[in-house]
C-alpha cells in the first residue's frame, strides 16, 4: 500500500496528462473528490475512456499523478486490483471464460483467493443477485443485458472501493438499464460513472465535464449537466462529423 497522510481524497488527480504517439489525449487534469457518486461527462473522443483506463491503472500517465483511495494504481497493481473495479461498455471486452461461475471466480483468483474460496464466493454473489441458477450457464447464451450483469457481479465480487463505469449501459434498453442501475444503487461503494449522456448522471453528487482532454467544468450535477446539454445542442446545430475527432 502506498497511502500517505496527505492524500485526503478518494480520487485525486494532479496535473494528469496522457499522450500517445506524440498526441496529447488528456492534459492538466486536476480533480479531487471523495463524493460517493462522481460523474464524468464529455463528447465522443473527449478522452473519457482513456481517463477510465488511467484510473483503473491500465495505462500509465505521461505526466502528473493519480491516486485512488491513496493508491498509485499503476505502480501498485496488487493494491489496485483490491481497490478499483471497472465495467466497460462492451461485456465481450471483459468476459474471458465460457461459463458464469468461472468468470466471476476469475477476478477473485487474481486477488489471491484459493480455487475453492473463489468458487464459493462466486456462488455467494450469484445467490445475492438471485441468479444461483446461472452458475453453469454458457455466457454466450445470455443476452447483452445479462452479460452486463455477469460482468457487474464479477467486478462487485472483488469488493472494490471504487467502481468505474465506462458507459456500461450504452446500447441497452430502458428496462435493462434501470434494472442494472438498481443493482448498482444497492451497493455501498463509490461510483465514478463516465458517460456522454447527461441522463445517466442525473442526481450525481458531482459531475466533471471533459472536453478535448481537459476539464472545463466541475460541480453539482444540476449545475454542470444543464450547461453541458445546452452546449451539446449548440454544437449539434453547428458542426458535422468531420469535426468530431479534432
Ligand atoms: N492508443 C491510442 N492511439 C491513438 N489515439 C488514441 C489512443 N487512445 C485514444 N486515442 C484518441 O484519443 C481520443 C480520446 O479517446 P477516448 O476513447 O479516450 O475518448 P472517449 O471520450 O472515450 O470517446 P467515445 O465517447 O467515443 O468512446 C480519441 O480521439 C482517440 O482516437
Amino acid at each position: 500500500m502506498q497511502a500517505t497522510a496527505d492524500l485526503r481524497h478518494a480520487v485525486q488527480l494532479e496535473d494528469l496528462g496522457y499522450e500517445v504517439a506524440g498526441r496529447v489525449i488528456l492534459s492538466g487534469l486536476t480533480l479531487r473528490s471523495s463524493a460517493r457518486r462522481i460523474g464524468v461527462v464529455g463528447r465522443n473522443g473527449s478522452g473519457k475512456s482513456t481517463l477510465a483506463r488511467l484510473l483503473a491503472g491500465l495505462l500509465a500517465p505521461s505526466r502528473g499523478t493519480l491516486r485512488v483511495e491513496g493508491i498509485d494504481v499503476q505502480a501498485d497493481r496488487k493494491a489496485a486490483l483490491a481497490t478499483v473495479g471497472i465495467l466497460f461498455q462492451n461485456p465481450e471486452h471483459q468476459i474471458i471464460f465460457p461459463r458464469v461461475q468461472e468468470e466471476i471466480a476469475f477476478g477473485l483468483r487474481q486477488q489471491g483467493r484459493s480455487k475453492s474460496e473463489a468458487a464459493a464466493e462466486a456462488l455467494r454473489v450469484l445467490a445475492l443477485f438471485d441468479k444461483a441458477g446461472w452458475k453453469d450457464a454458457p455466457i454466450q447464451s445470455l443476452s447483452q443485458g445479462q452479460k452486463h450483469l455477469v460482468c457487474m457481479m464479477a467486478v462487485l465480487a472483488m469488493r472494490p472501493q471504487l467502481l468505474i463505469l465506462d458507459e456500461p449501459f450504452a446500447g441497452l434498453d430502458i428496462p435493462t438499464k434501470m434494472q442494472l442501475g438498481r443493482h448498482l444503487d444497492r451497493c455501498a461503494i463509490r461510483l465514478l460513472h463516465i458517460s456522454h449522456d447527461p441522463g445517466d448522471l442525473r442526481g450525481y453528487d458531482e459531475v466533471h465535464w471533459l472536453d478535448r482532454g481537459r476539464l472545463v467544468a466541475s460541480g453539482a450535477a444540476d449545475l454542470v449537466l444543464p450547461r453541458f446539454t445546452a452546449e451539446m445542442i449548440r454544437q449539434g446545430g453547428l458542426d458535422d462529423l468531420s469535426q468530431l475527432s479534432d
